[in-house]
């Protein structure tokens, strides 16, 4: 099997709700997202010929994902009281609002399957929240019998 990696990165600032611990309070990270895409063969000719497909396809579309979260405040659906989100709105902040708990794991599943919906053929997603810690989402493929 073949994999391509790719990585781009996005600054923003998150919580954990209902998390005992730092992580509570509203802290930024620098997410760093490896998508890896997966391919049996390569492409027999052609532009694409001996590739999975275009680094520099992959790279655009992840860019963009990625963008969209950059310089922004990530919160959880729900979260924030509705005096908070009028302050922040009043304030022009930009807030993005995501129906998870904005955690590494949920970040890597999220990037998976929106990198899925744009037709590639997914391996994982790694999403680090720091350098020395990640999250990886992958597909459990079905298991051969016996
Ligand atoms: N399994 C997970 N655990 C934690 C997550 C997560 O997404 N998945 N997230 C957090 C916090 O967001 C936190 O910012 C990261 O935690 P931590 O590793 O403690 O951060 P630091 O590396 O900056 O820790 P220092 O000890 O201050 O260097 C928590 N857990």
């Amino acid at each position: 099997m073949y994999i391509l990696k790719t990585e781009q990165s996005f600054d923003s600032a998150h919580f954990l709700y209902g998390y005992e611990g730092k992580c509570r309070n509203l802290h930024g990270h620098r997410w760093r997202v490896v998508a890896e895409i997966c391919a049996d063969t390569l492409q027999p000719q052609g532009q694409l010929k001996g590739m999975v497909t275009d680094f520099g396809d992959i790279k655009k579309d992840l860019q963009e994902l990625a963008d969209f979260y950059d310089h922004a405040l990530i919160a959880e659906e729900g979260t924030l009281k509705p005096a908070t989100k009028e302050a922040f709105k009043e304030e022009g902040f930009r807030i993005i609002w995501v129906p998870f708990r904005p955690t590494a794991e949920n970040f890597s599943r999220h990037f998976y399957e929106l990198l899925k919906e744009k037709g590639y053929q997914m391996h994982a997603v790694s999403v680090y929240e720091t350098p020395n810690n990640c999250a990886v989402y992958c597909e459990q493929k079905e298991r051969q019998n016996g």
